[in-house]
């Protein structure tokens, strides 16, 4: 099974090497538009491939992708500090125009998978791309808000002092500022936050829900703040979603794709529990939210609405 990734920058090798690590795929091929770093990626990584998994991974071009059957698309720019995921838009867009025509060309029937920021937005743009050459909007999708929801699965287990793998919590809508922690359907073993802190005796008041809620919003600020980008999470988060496409897991996670209608805002690329499999998206998994969870969605789905409007998008 062939993985391709194109942009083999910080967060595309990631993804290529928890790949390997995990022994995820047989054949990956890194995409590059400075060569010279995706050959230099691909032998840093191979040198890894004794110690785990028996992959191939190497450079190529674009006609090395055919019958990959996932693509990360990962190029373009990531933030500066203290510059938002949206300020990458124009920059990104443009390098999308450039290679997700190439990619399908090559690959029409692989699973495209996006991470580049606002990833949002650009899952949208592959989208509309994707569609100008006949393939469904089922087959486009983006990392979304799943590393935003491991973060705060991560944080609630510090919390709590148990395995984040048991805790069931999500975050939804705009991989970005406005994105929305749904506390309220929080669960650990079928007991609501709430619950399990009566039991275990462990407090959850408002100023450790406030700072749970800022460490995840504000997470990528503070490491691409300390360190220039973040790349072992969502390298991490998208191993994890080639598995679930290569080995048609059918796995809910929190991607994005194009969706009808999120809290009445029509017609929009974001982050909601997504039910997919081998062939992409299979269904949108609605949520029942408190008022004020509901309300936040709302304002987050306007948000990016809006900045699909402001690109003037044929949609
Ligand atoms: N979705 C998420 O949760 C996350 C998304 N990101 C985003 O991922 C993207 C990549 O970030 P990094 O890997 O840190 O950046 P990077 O600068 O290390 O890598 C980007 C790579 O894209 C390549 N590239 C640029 N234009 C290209 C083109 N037209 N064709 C092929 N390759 C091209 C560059 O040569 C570079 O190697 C950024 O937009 C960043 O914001 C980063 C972290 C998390
Ligand atoms: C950079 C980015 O989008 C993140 O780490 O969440």
């Amino acid at each position: 099974m062939k993985v391709s990734v194109v942009g083999s920058g910080f967060v595309g090798s990631t993804a290529a090497y928890s790949l390997v690590m995990q022994g995820i795929g047989r054949e990956i091929v890194l995409v590059d538009h400075v060569k010279a770093r995706a050959i230099a990626e691909a032998a840093d990584i191979t040198h890894a491939v004794p110690f785990t998994h028996p992959l191939t991974i190497r450079a190529g071009d674009y006609p090395d992708v055919k019958r990959s059957a996932v693509v990360i698309i990962s190029a373009g720019v990531g933030q500066k500090p203290g510059e938002s995921r949206l300020e990458l838009l124009q920059r990104n867009a443009d390098v999308f125009r450039d290679c997700i025509p190439k990619v399908i060309e090559h690959a029409p029937d692989a699973v495209l998978l996006v991470a580049s920021n606002p990833v949002d937005i650009m899952t949208h743009i592959a989208g509309e791309i994707a569609a100008e050459c006949g393939v469904p909007s089922s087959r486009v999708i983006g990392s979304g808000t799943t590393l935003d929801t491991a973060r705060f699965r991560s944080l609630l287990g510090d919390h709590f002092g148990i395995d984040s793998r048991h805790i069931h919590s999500q975050v939804i809508g705009e991989h970005g500022d406005s994105e929305v922690l749904t506390w309220s359907l929080a669960t650990i073993c079928g007991l609501s936050l709430e619950e399990f802190s009566e039991v275990r005796g462990i407090e959850l008041n408002d100023a450790v829900r406030k700072s749970i809620d800022e460490r995840v919003r504000k997470a990528a600020y503070r490491i691409i703040e300390g360190k220039g980008a973040t790349y072992y999470g969502i390298g991490s988060a998208l191993a994890r979603i080639v598995d679930v496409v290569l080995h048609d897991q059918r796995s809910i996670m929190t991607i994005c794709s194009r969706i009808e209608n999120v809290a009445g805002i029509e017609n929009i690329t974001i982050s909601m529990p997504h039910l997919f499999g081998g062939e992409g998206v299979m269904a949108s998994i609605p949520l029942m939210l408190d008022d004020s969870e509901q309300a936040s969605l709302k304002a987050s789905a306007t948000i990016v609405r809006d900045v699909i409007d402001s690109i003037s998008l044929k949609v």
